[in-house]
């Protein structure tokens, strides 16, 4: 299947065409990106001599859609909104990675993302892709609204939980901390060496655009309306999620009770594994890696249940499940091109 990625030369881009690399049923056939159009993408990625050879494109949607089966977007928010409804037009199956079609409510762009939103017909036709939760329809999904890095380690670490009905969901605090690629390749203030190296920051408090996207997907799950507080941080490293949740348990369960629950929750999925009490995942024991791993703990002086979930940003909260949804899309293996082991230390 002759695939294509637009916005190639990014972080997100790159790590679709690493993937892709291992794929066996997926051919990388263009990388298209803004600004870079005309380089070999070795000038762009030298890493990549010898194993990927491609021209950098700009594009050209007509001649995509007559040479593609699956497009990839990995662009800024905000640019496929406009690209994405094209392709699809022209039957052409796409998965975004960006936020463009992950609300439903378009009266929410405005407010968290700072510009207009997709129509509504493609917003309420997007299917999100967390695969884990919503396998049947990413099956039949036409494209797919790729979930935000935060919000997968998130929604995984918390939906189990919240199904089985045993927490108040009125007290979900996310306390979340990422490594500096999820801000993307492009240069900024935030980003400098000198304004992240030994330094800890929070940012985009109260108002992070993964807000509403995390409280929709909870509210459709726990069938009530669900409002959380999030906080972000940026930490001194390149890759690596973590969130630290912390909720109101409703029932006396045991950690033991509460990690069970867990594992039958995902019996069936590959990438999601459960630590054994009095064990803590790190950011480093999934880097590079489409895992995501959970750590669970019943703090019973307060009753609250503490919930630790780490992904890599570029893989399980990008790339990786981009790839996974693929395969879902295509009745693959669903870790097919996936079976990498985690870079450590
Ligand atoms: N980084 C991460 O961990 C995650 C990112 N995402 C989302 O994925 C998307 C890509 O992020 P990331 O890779 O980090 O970003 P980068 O800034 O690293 O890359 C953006 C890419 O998009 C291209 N681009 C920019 N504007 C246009 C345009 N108008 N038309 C076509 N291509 C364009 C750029 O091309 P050029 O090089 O020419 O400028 C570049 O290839 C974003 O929406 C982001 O929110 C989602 C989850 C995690
Ligand atoms: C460290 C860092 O800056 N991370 C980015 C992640 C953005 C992202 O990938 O999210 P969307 O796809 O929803 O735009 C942020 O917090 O905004």
């Amino acid at each position: 299947m002759k695939v294509a990625v637009i916005g190639g030369t990014g972080y997100g881009g790159v790590e679709l065409i690493r993937l892709l690399a291992h794929h066996p049923h997926a051919e990388l056939s263009a990388v298209l990106s803004h600004t870079q159009s005309g380089k070999d993408l070795v000038e762009v990625y030298p890493h990549l001599t010898g194993i990927v050879e491609q021209t950098v494109h700009a594009l050209d949607v007509e001649q995509l859609a007559e040479t593609h089966d699956l497009v990839f977007l990995a662009t800024p928010s905000g640019v496929s909104k406009d690209i994405l409804p094209q392709l699809v037009e022209k039957g052409i199956r796409c998965i975004d990675l960006a936020g463009d079609f992950r609300l439903k409510d378009p009266q929410l762009y405005p407010q968290w993302y700072h510009h207009e939103p997709a129509s509504d017909a493609y917003l309420q036709k997007a299917v999100y892709g967390l695969s884990e939760i919503y396998r049947e329809e990413i099956a039949q999904a036409q494209f797919i609204a790729n979930p935000g890095c935060y919000p997968t380690a998130a929604l995984l670490g918390l939906i189990p939980i919240l199904k089985a009905g045993w927490i108040d969901p009125h007290t979900v605090i996310i306390d979340a901390k990422s490594g500096v690629s999820g801000a993307g390749r492009k240069q900024s203030l935030a980003t400098h060496f000198s304004e992240t190296n030994e330094n800890l920051k929070v940012y985009k408090l109260g108002v992070h655009q993964h807000i509403p996207e995390i409280e929709q997907i909870l509210s459709n799950v726990g069938q009530q309306e669900v409002k959380i507080t999030f906080a972000t941080h940026l930490v001194p490293m390149t890759r690596g999620i973590m969130c630290t949740m912390y909720v109101q348990l409703n029932e006396g369960k045991t950690t033991k009770e509460i990690i069970d629950l867990y594992h039958s929750f995902y019996e069936r999925d590959a990438f999601v594994r459960i630590r054994p009490e009095g064990v803590w995942p790190a950011t480093k024991e999934v880097y590079g890696s489409n895992y995501c791993d959970i750590g669970l703990a019943h703090d019973q002086r307060t009753g609250r249940l503490v919930i630790v979930s780490v992904i890599d940003n570029l893989v399980k909260g990008a790339a990786g499940q981009a790839i996974q949804n693929m395969n879902i899309m295509n009745n693959w293996d669903e870790t097919t091109g996936l079976n990498v082991l985690p870079v450590y230390p």
